[in-house]
């Protein structure tokens, strides 16, 4: 089990051997162990110092070395923003847990390219994948020139073997791999999950705002690896996703050669486990940005290039309250996933590993057996156990891929789930009456009064009250 560096974003420092990283200085005139010292950035030079990430890194061979010619490598179902490969109409999307692969499918293959938005080149949007692997990558390295990448793992362990060390993931963890860092992906097993890749400012933390100083996702549960390094010459393979594409180039020796690093431009793992979720004590149910892990910001204030939110286990205690999430129409887009148990506004049919989007302005909301439960039940505290869903919420639309359109895991018929949902009007007016009569007030000479009283009715003061629910009518317009 490797020994991880913790906090989120720090400046951590680690050496694989005495001595191996310079003191004072970057850029010594002779590296110790005659390593080389490489520079990687993650943001402009002169960002400001709260988002500025760099790295050294004091490496073998620079990568410059490892620069051989690259040939274009068939990207499968992976895409890259701009798609715009089919037209969808505007419906909710869902679909099952993609299959594990019969034959033997090693990252960077087996990733399935599911929405994308914004623009790889322009460096906004992103992209939302689900991967199937059977096994390990083998003398092949990869990295990202366009995204960084969040993994999150829904069945089977990873493994990453990273420049700056090895990260280890297991369900419910996720990982972070920023742009320019080469890895090597090992698994035991036949794993699946989701794969995020953010072309937009590198996630970072949620302000907590009146919170305070503590809580949501805290700093110390980040954990970055210890340098750790591969002096190894075997004919290899490295990926390196640019501009789009996925290209290749032999390599003879590992690059995985760094023996030394200081930075914050490094890759990480968190717990989601560990995420300290704050919620409605008294009632109504709150806005899902309160369980924010990360965020990548754009330029407009509030306004996430992505929100990486979740829904963990949690109670439920809101007093009078309808406590599932409500139905709405949200201008930014909704990806989901489910890594275990059940989603509460959607108990079934979103199994885990399965996926749903939920585009701009597309309603959506709990289906009818969680309306009718949660309209009726007795509002105890309830503990939410066992349940780990999460969202990708970005202020752009998203683009269905075609082979997220034409795939058999697509559910066709979930676009009409909302259908089921019939209404519970509680009309005022007798039975027959009222059909095609536009019922309001108007504002008369300092008085209230209804336009038209229905027969039977008082006609003043007007409707000021529902009927009772126990007075349940029938009468509704057509
Ligand atoms: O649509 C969803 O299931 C995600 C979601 C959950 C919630 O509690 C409030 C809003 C929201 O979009
Ligand atoms: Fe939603």
């Amino acid at each position: 089990m490797p020994a991880y560096l913790s906090g989120f974003g720090n400046h951590h420092a680690s050496e694989a051997l005495p001595g191996a990283l310079p003191e004072g200085q970057n850029s010594p005139q002779t590296c110790p162990y005659g390593l080389y010292a490489e520079q990687l950035s993650g943001t402009p030079f002169t960002a400001p110092r709260t988002q500025n990430r760099r790295s050294w890194l004091y490496r073998i061979r620079p990568t410059l070395s490892h620069w051989g010619a690259f040939q274009k490598v068939e990207t499968g179902d992976w895409r890259s923003a701009p798609a715009r490969e089919v037209e969808v109409p505007p419906q909710p999307l869902r679909w099952n847990p993609l299959p594990l692969p019969d034959g033997e499918v090693a990252f960077p293959q087996g990733v399935h390219t599911l929405t994308t938005c914004g623009d790889a080149g322009a460096g906004h949007g992103m992209a939302a994948s689900v991967y199937a692997l059977t096994r390990s990558m083998h003398d092949a390295y990869f990295y990202n020139a366009d995204a960084e990448m969040l993994f999150v793992p829904q069945q089977g362990d990873l493994c990453f073997h990273t420049e700056m060390g090895l990260i280890e993931a297991e369900p419910a963890e996720i990982v972070v791999i920023p742009r320019g860092v080469k890895f090597r992906l090992e698994i035991d097993g036949p794993v699946r999950g989701y794969l995020c890749e953010n072309y937009g400012a590198p996630f970072q933390l949620p302000e907590r705002g009146p919170i305070g100083a503590n809580g949501l996702a805290n700093e110390r549960d980040f954990l970055y690896p210890q340098a750790a390094f591969e002096d190894r010459e075997a004919p290899s393979k490295m990926y390196v996703k640019w501009g789009g594409d996925l290209w290749a180039t032999d390599l003879a020796h590992s690059p995985l050669d760094v023996v030394a690093w200081h930075g914050n431009h490094a890759p990480y793992r968190y717990d989601l486990r560990r995420f300290c979720p704050m919620g409605p004590i008294l009632f109504d149910h709150a806005d899902p940005s309160i369980f924010t892990v990360l965020t990548s910001p754009s330029e407009v204030p509030g306004t996430a290039n992505i929100d990486l939110v979740i829904f963990p286990d949690r109670w439920l205690v809101a007093e009078h309250s309808f406590r599932p999430p409500w139905y709405h129409m949200n201008i930014m887009s909704e990806f989901m996933g489910l890594i275990h148990g059940q989603y509460d506004a959607k108990p079934n049919g979103f199994a885990p590993g399965a996926a749903s989007l939920h585009n701009r302005l597309i309603p959506h909301g709990p289906d009818a057996e969680v309306f009718a439960a949660a309209n009726h039940t007795d509002l105890k505290p309830q503990k939410l156990e066992g349940t780990l869903a999460f969202m990708l919420e970005t202020r752009l639309p998203q683009q269905v891929t075609r082979w997220a359109w034409k795939s058999s895991m697509r559910q066709v018929e979930y676009g009409l789930y909302g259908q089921k949902l019939e209404p519970h009007f509680l009309s005022p007016l007798p039975e027959g009456e009222g059909s095609a009569k536009t019922i309001g007030f108007e504002q008369g000479e300092g008085e209230m009064f209804q336009s038209e009283p229905p027969a039977g009715s008082s006609p003043s003061p007007g409707l000021d009250r529902p009927p009772s629910p126990s007075g349940r009518g029938k009468g509704r317009a057509t």
